[in-house]
């Protein structure tokens, strides 16, 4: 099959005038979206008898008496509503995807932490080669996050997989991916990202592997855009660039599998057909694609390196204002101008803990060792900064514009600390040496003044 092919049992809504490829452009849009035409009630969500024979079916994202500015639901139109499954549930056991609290005794988290990229394996699907390496707060009470990396060289053949717990936001660092979804097809490579809701029930195909990439598994409320505050109307990441797949369904009895994830733990019941049986929806609880490629840096252009923040992509809030459950920050390229500007990151310590995740190319504080695949943390109030080498560089260098290239870092930063898993610890390629990267710098102080 190739990866501009639709599974053939997959019938998609003919796109229509405003959408590209499948695609509905927005971010938190009320989208409408139909395979077949007619199949979606006008005016109503709720007819006597629907269209064609469908169910229809409301999946929500927040509580139903949410402020209406933050209500999400979506409804669906489908063949069989979701109940119908033909086993009770019963647990499996998916060891290498752990949730939050997950404190091992026998392992420190409280450091700094650096790894090569985790190798790929054989025969690992979505859900076999989900690997979490930190997690934070706690699933049960739906604050927190987990941090993954995911290896996937299998399609999911007639399973099915939904995470009660967490949306999943997800960041491909090789291989491309395409998420069949009761709510339509989503594809995605390396410098995209999706983001998968609670709830939403998907299979995930390897359109070319293998595939790596990064998961951040949000347990609490929902990723937003952040506020630009006087930055205005435009720049950074803007709705319009946003993807929403539009509607497409299987009309399939086979023989079939149901995986969920519900506080914690892992549950599979049998199904006689694919659940991906939605006809047509409307609603905005709903997946999303996002070429990172469009996200507009806006930074210094006088003096001064400013706070992170400034590249936030996404925001998930805790609840406390400006104090994220999780920030999605992006480092990408952009130029450098500040005058008389030490121009990397300064050194820091952070009440927020920081994963880092390289997706391609060199993260200027970290010319060596931090390389695509790779993963960094910087646990809360943890001190760390740029390297021996990118502190020399960028001091004695002469300023000038200069275009930061072949460059593109992430983090997900959290209020909470984050717990190393024991395979973070243990199984994953950690750098012993990591810490090393800060032991030659030198004292330059002698009591003289003078920038030295
Ligand atoms: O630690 C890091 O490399 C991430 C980071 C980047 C930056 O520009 C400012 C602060 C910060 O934590
Ligand atoms: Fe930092």
């Amino acid at each position: 099959m190739t990866h501009h092919e639709l599974p053939a049992s997959m019938i998609r809504a003919k796109d229509t005038v405003g959408t590209t490829a499948g695609y509905m452009p927005g971010f938190g849009n009320d989208f409408e979206t139909e395979a077949l035409p007619g199949a979606l009630p006008q005016g109503m969500n709720s007819p006597q008898r629907c269209n064609y024979g469908l169910y229809g079916e409301q999946l929500t994202g927040t509580a139903f008496t949410a402020p209406s500015h933050q209500n999400e639901r979506t409804w669906c139109y489908r063949i069989r509503p979701s109940v119908k499954h033909s086993s009770r549930y019963s647990k499996i056991d998916l060891p290498y995807w752990k949730s939050a609290p997950c404190v091992d005794p026998d392992v420190i988290s409280l450091g700094q932490y650096r790894w090569d990229p985790v190798p790929h394996g054989e025969g690992l699907t979505w859900l076999t080669g989900m690997r979490t390496m930190t997690s934070a707060g706690d699933v049960n009470t739906q604050v927190g996050m987990a941090t993954h990396i995911y290896l996937v060289n299998e399609s999911m053949v007639d399973s099915y997989f939904f995470s009660a717990d967490s949306e999943l936001l997800v960041v491909p660092q090789e291989g491309k991916l395409r998420f069949c979804t009761e709510l339509g097809v989503i594809d995605i490579e390396p410098q995209e990202i999706a983001i998968l809701p609670r709830g939403l029930v998907y299979r995930v195909e390897v359109l070319e592997g293998p595939c790596r990439g990064f998961v951040c598994e949000n347990y609490g409320q929902k990723f937003d855009l952040p506020g630009r505050g006087p930055i205005g109307a435009n720049c950074m990441a803007n709705r319009r660039d946003f993807k929403t797949p539009v509607a497409a369904y299987e009309d399939r009895e086979v023989p079939s599998t149901m995986t969920i994830k519900w506080a914690g733990q892992f549950h599979s019941c049998k199904i006689d057909q694919s659940p991906l049986d939605v006809v047509a929806w409307h609603g905005n609880y709903c997946p999303v694609k996002y070429d990172l490629k469009t996200y507009c840096p806006v930074g210094s252009i006088l003096f001064d390196h400013p706070d992170p923040s400034i590249f936030t992509v996404l925001t998930a809030p805790s609840g406390v204002e400006g104090t994220a459950n999780i920030d999605f920050v992006l480092f990408r390229e952009r130029w450098m101008v500040m005058e008389d500007t030490f121009r990397p990151p300064w050194y820091h310590k952070n009440i927020m803990s920081e994963l880092m995740g390289n997706i391609y190319g060199q993260y200027d504080a970290k010319p060596q060792g931090f390389i695509p695949g790779g993963v960094s943390l910087h646990n809360m109030m943890l001190p760390h900064g740029p390297d021996r080498d990118a502190f020399d560089k960028a001091s004695y260098s002469e300023l000038g514009p200069e275009k930061l290239d072949n460059t593109m870092s992430f983090m997900f930063e959290t209020r909470f600390p984050q717990h190393l898993t024991a395979f973070a610890a243990t199984e994953a390629p950690l750098q012993d040496e990591y810490i090393d990267c800060w032991s030659t710098i030198e004292k330059k102080f002698d009591g003289t003044p003078g920038k030295k």
